[in-house]
């Protein structure tokens, strides 16, 4: 549930950490008994395999749990996901199986697929991953090795890695957890090829678990994070599936081998679109997570004097503690916000593709690239300044900052790499360019680019640094085409000038994605603080204030180019921004408390809402299995010998 939906929900601020009744956060025997940091790594897999089935169960038992329910439109399945990061530092090996297994048979399957497969999947009695990347590819789908040849003599796929680099390689859970998965391959039928399609295959016997003849299975070893994520590989060998198990939703293939194909090849793709949508709203609750760690901390821990006469002061106290942390509260409100206006733009395109019409397909794609690629960046990046602001503390495991920040990080690579979707957000914006150009209509979040109105005279205000961030976005896409057209008329080929253009492409399209992400923030804390009370829609336009400034001045040089902005006025907006940080100062521990996360789910020894944070780094310290003894056994084994000169 984002901030908005929380201080609308709730007139007065829940009591954090309050007990409820039946949580499945009571049930102790989900937590640790010694930190995983000090198990190995197989143990970490065994137990994380060990919480994961409990958790389920009390899922199931306590919340009637409904798997692959979209997590956006679920409170409880919001909550469910962060109950998750009480339960699980990293991500647990059944991630794919929620995130992206259920919803690719959701998505591809037919109806017929989809009451088979959906049930057994969402009773946990089959569990799956999805598996596109191979240790060779991963961007370029088109690239990928792995395929499915039709035999219509036995009406069977045969599957096949004919490379090294055709093995699937980093599906989660596919090393050792999954049964099925959904494989990604490219079709071929007498020889011809009919692009990728999804199959639904079967790699473990459901008995014995043991891999099927003709299925190659592994683990890709230790990662930066998400360590029991038991990310696999796999490889088939001329492995044989029946014709049903293609899901047939957009494309099919008939008994006899006639090719049908849907009504556009990318709707193969629609499983990433989806998890995209879901990961902005995923980082906003990292982002909640890790502000108010970060924030309680600075709340307790008092280091050094503002003034000499006086005592130490609260670190939250310097103002660039708060320059530091302030826009990480404002962050998460952006992306929660941005997040659910991204759901419904997404579920109203679903629906106008459930009837046939796929015109705002393109748009969506864009959407889902930028804002996935500007949220994981953006939290990636403040994650790690949360930790750098917590000290010596913060890159304390116990902190669980360096976990959240492992989390945040892999999405930056995961579901697309940033810089390849933010080329498809920008090849949408040419496009969009060039087809305004031509005086033809463009999409709503794009019709900006086609504002040939002078530039206006500068101002301070929301609505002008909305407006000038439009300007910026319709600069860059400018000259991106006009570089373009000059090269291909010097005779380069457009691929080429393409690729030459591509670091300004890159810059065109974060811009356009900030454009977006201020309008929408703005806009949409605008329409639902009209029902909150006066002294709360004032915090909250506080805060969208503060994220408006702080992003025109982390862009000024931009604003700079493309609009009539002066030295007088970057000079109010800084005085602003300062003032706007003393202004959100004395709400900063009541904003971080009304993300309402309970200190099972923040799993850190410096965010715990009872501001114990030395008792509870001296706790964990403690359970360092290196503290049961006195003198380690290597003294007597190592160094005794060592520094008696007898080794
Ligand atoms: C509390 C939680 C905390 C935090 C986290 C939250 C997470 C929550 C969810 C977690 C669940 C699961 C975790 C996910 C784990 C990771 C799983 C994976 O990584 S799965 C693999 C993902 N892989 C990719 O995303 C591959 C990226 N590459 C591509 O998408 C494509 O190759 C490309 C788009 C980059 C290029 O493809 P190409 O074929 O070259 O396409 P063109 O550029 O030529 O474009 C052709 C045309 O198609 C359109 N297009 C492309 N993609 C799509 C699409 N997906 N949908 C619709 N349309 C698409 C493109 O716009 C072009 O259109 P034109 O009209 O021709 O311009
Ligand atoms: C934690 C984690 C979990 C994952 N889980 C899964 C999963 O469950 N299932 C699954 O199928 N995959 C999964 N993946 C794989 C993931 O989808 C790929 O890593 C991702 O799509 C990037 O592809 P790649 O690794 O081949 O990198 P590459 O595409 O090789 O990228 C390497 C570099 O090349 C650049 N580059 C590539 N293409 C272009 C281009 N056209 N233009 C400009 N620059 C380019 C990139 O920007 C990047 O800098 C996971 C990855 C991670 C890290």
């Amino acid at each position: 549930m984002g901030l908005v939906d929380q201080l609308v929900n709730q007139p007065h601020y829940t009591l954090v950490n309050q007990p409820r009744e039946n949580d499945i956060l009571s049930h102790k025997e989900l937590f640790d008994s010694i930190p995983e940091e000090y198990l190995s790594h197989k143990e970490k897999y065994e137990n994380a395999i060990r919480k994961t089935v409990l958790y389920y169960r009390l899922m199931q038992k306590y919340q009637n749990y409904k798997e692959g329910s979209t997590i956006l439109d679920e409170t409880r399945a919001n909550y469910r996901n962060l109950v998750s990061f009480a339960v699980f530092k990293d991500y647990p090996p059944l991630m794919l199986h929620n995130g992206m297994f259920i919803p690719a048979i959701a998505g591809q399957g037919t109806p017929e697929q989809q009451k088979h497969w959906l049930k057994r999947a969402k009773n946990m009695e089959i569990l799956g991953t999805y598996a596109q990347t191979e240790l060779g590819h991963g961007t370029f789908i088109r690239g990928l090795e792995t395929t499915a040849e039709y035999d219509p003599s036995t009406e069977e796929f045969v599957l096949h890695s004919p490379t090294l680099t055709s093995y699937k390689w980093w599906p989660g859970g596919l090393g050792h957890t999954v049964n099925y998965c959904v494989v990604m391959a490219q079709l071929y039928i007498r020889g011809r090829h009919h692009g990728m399609q999804p199959f639904l295959v079967q790699l473990r016997d459901e008995a014995t678990h043991m891999p099927l003849p003709g299925v190659k299975l592994g683990e890709i070893g230790a990662k930066l994070g998400l360590s029991t994520v038991n990310n696999g590989f796999l490889a088939f060998e001329h492995h044989r599936i029946p014709r049903d198990r293609m899901l047939m939703k957009n494309a099919q293939v008939l008994k006899d081998g006639t090719f049908v194909a849907g009504p556009s090849s990318k709707l193969a793709y629609g499983t990433m679109i989806y998890v995209r949508v879901i990961i902005v709203n995923g980082m906003a609750n990292l982002m909640a997570k890790a502000a108010t760690i970060a924030v309680r901390y600075s709340a307790v821990r008092r280091q050094s004097q503002i003034k000499p006469s006086e005592p130490e002061c609260q670190i939250l106290d310097y103002v660039t503690q708060q320059h530091k942390l302030l826009i990480c509260i404002a962050t998460s409100l952006a992306f929660s916000t941005c997040a659910r206006w991204l759901w419904d733009v997404y579920t109203g395109v679903m629906g106008q593709m459930e009837s046939g019409n796929m015109d705002h397909l393109p748009e969506l794609h864009a959407l889902a690239c930028s804002l996935k690629v500007v949220s994981t960046m953006d939290v990636s990046g403040l994650v790690e300044r949360c930790r750098l602001a917590c000290g010596g503390h913060g890159f304390m495991h116990s902190s669980n900052l360096p976990y959240t920040y492992g989390l945040a990080t892999a999405a930056c690579t995961y579901e697309g790499e940033n810089t390849v979707l933010l080329l498809q957000t920008a090849r949408s914006l040419v496009k969009a360019w060039q087809k305004g150009s031509k005086g033809k209509p463009l999409s709503p979040t794009e019709a900006y680019l086609m504002d040939k109105s002078p530039v206006p005279k500068w101002e301070n205000t929301l609505d002008g640094i909305i407006a000038g961030f439009r300007r910026v976005s319709a600069g860059k896409v400018q000259d991106c085409v006009s570089k373009i057209d000059k090269l291909v008329k010097m005779g380069t080929s457009y691929e080429d000038a393409w690729n030459q253009t591509s670091v300004r492409l890159v810059a065109a399209s974060e811009a356009h994605s900030r454009a977006v992400i201020l309008a929408t923030f703005r806009s949409e804390v605008s329409r639902a603080a009209a029902a909150l009370s006066p002294p709360l829609s004032r915090v909250l336009h506080q805060l969208v204030h503060l994220y408006c400034v702080y992003w025109a001045l982390e862009r000024l040089g931009d604003l700079l180019l493309y609009t009539s902005i002066a030295e007088r006025d970057v000079q109010e907006l800084q005085q602003q921004y300062e003032d706007l940080l003393q202004k959100i100062r004395p709400n900063a521990v009541g904003l971080v408390d009304a993300f309402d996360l309970r200190d099972e789910i923040l799993n850190s020894t410096l965010g715990a809402y009872d501001g114990r944070v030395y008792e509870r780094l001296m706790e964990e310290a403690l359970k360092s299995p290196l503290n049961a003894e006195p003198v380690n056994q290597s003294f007597h084994q190592y160094l005794k010998p060592f520094m008696h000169g007898k080794l």
